[in-house]
């Protein structure tokens, strides 16, 4: 082993089948308890840490290397606006190394500190990653304290006391409390974040917790995006006018957001609007279409998982994130299944016959991840442009 052993144990990872993990903290201290599931991501620690998807979850990172290129205010997926925070620990297998990246601003560290996220090092993330394959997401406290000394009873009755994220509706926690405006682009090397002039479309998108490089997607298609809360009556947002709706991302129990989301949804379906699903937006739009979700086993959360789009029998590898997943057997006549997991054929996508209508349960926005999904904000575009010379 490394020697890490000898040091003092700071920190504690306790799972609920009694499993008590040491190692040493990192960033806030004070417990927090989470459902914890594993990303495989090689990149973008701090976007997944920041994707208001995780709120309620800690993030085991199966790849070693955590912090080496430091952190910045630029690779932020929480909105300025969002009323939560993402992830709540993250559990890491080799100490942060000091950065080294010419975008650095900060230590991982000292940025995790900042943003109440409480870390632990030291662990050996294999083994926890092969628990949760077998056993399936897991809840779990995660416990720092710098003098080493832990109220365990206390910390296990945290443990004891949380209910996990089935029936947990998270989403209306997350979102944004006011009605704004979004007219950032994507981020380009050497210039930063690109300004969009004059955008001849209009999208309001439908926060449940979204990630800032969506909305960045959705500009760059030559959009202003009107960024709206999740309880946000479809008549306020036909009130609009919009060329097309956005249903984002969010964390929770799609099938507890109950008539605030599938409700609204219900409603815009039968507007006629172009309408675009992500994630948690999927999942809603499923349910409101007719459909059900599920909870996943252990959850997709990564950067390379391979998609079809049944549509073009192309493959993509895709960014994920999500620990429910529809069923694709509820799907009522009329819905199609568009997209599926080469891991495991679950869902990923649906389209509606013969409307502008379709969702996806992967992450095209990447941030982190692969572009090969970014073609689908053009798909949404299209078919705003197409509903929009036929009028
Ligand atoms: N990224 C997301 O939108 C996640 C959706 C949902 N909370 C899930 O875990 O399945």
């Amino acid at each position: 082993m490394t020697g890490w052993q000898e040091e003092k144990t700071t920190a504690l990872l306790i799972l609920e089948n009694g499993m008590r993990i040491e190692g040493r903290g990192l960033g806030a201290t004070g417990h927090a308890v989470a459902e914890v599931c594993f990303n495989t991501a090689m990149t973008g620690y701090q976007e997944i840490l920041t994707d208001l998807s995780y709120a309620g979850q800690i993030v085991t990172f199966t790849f070693p290397h955590i912090g080496n290129v430091g952190a910045n205010d630029e690779d932020i997926e929480t909105l300025e606006n969002a009323s939560g925070s993402g992830a709540v620990g993250c559990v890491l297998k080799a100490d942060i190394t000091n950065p080294s990246n010419y975008r650095s601003a900060k230590h991982l560290d000292a940025w995790l500190k900042e943003k109440g996220i409480i870390g632990i090092a030291g662990v050996d993330t294999r083994a926890l990653t092969a628990l949760i394959r077998e056993e399936g997401l897991t809840n779990g406290v995660i416990a720092h304290a710098p003098d080493g000394v832990f109220d365990e009873e206390a910390i296990r009755n945290a443990l004891a006391g949380f209910k996990g994220l089935e029936h947990a509706d998270l989403a209306a926690d997350v979102s944004t409390a006011k009605t704004y405006e979004w007219k950032q682009g994507r981020w380009v090397w050497n210039e930063g974040f690109s300004a969009i002039d004059n955008p001849k479309n209009h999208i309001v998108a439908i926060d449940y917790g979204a990630k800032a490089n969506i909305l960045r997607c959705l500009a760059h298609e030559d959009v202003t995006v009107t960024v709206v809360s999740a309880s946000t009556p479809a008549k306020d947002i036909l009130a609009f006018n919009p060329d097309g709706i956005f249903l984002s991302n969010g964390p929770g129990d799609p099938a507890a957001t109950g008539e605030y989301a599938v409700g609204i949804v219900k409603e815009l379906v039968d507007s006629g609007k172009p309408m675009f699903g992500i994630c948690l937006g999927h999942q809603i739009l499923a349910l409101a279409l007719g459909g059900k979700t599920v909870k996943m086993h252990q959850g997709h959360h990564g950067a390379n998982h391979p998609v079809k789009d049944l549509t073009t029998g192309k493959v993509e590898i895709t960014s994920m994130n999500h620990g429910f997943a529809v069923d694709a057997d509820s799907l009522p006549a009329g819905i199609n299944q568009t997209h599926i997991s080469l891991f495991d054929q679950s869902n990923c996508g649906l389209a509606v016959e013969g409307k502008p209508i379709f969702s996806v349960q992967y992450h095209p926005e990447a941030s982190p991840g692969p572009h090969d999904s970014h073609y689908l904000f053009k798909r949404f575009l299209d078919n705003v442009r197409s509903v929009k010379a036929d009028a």
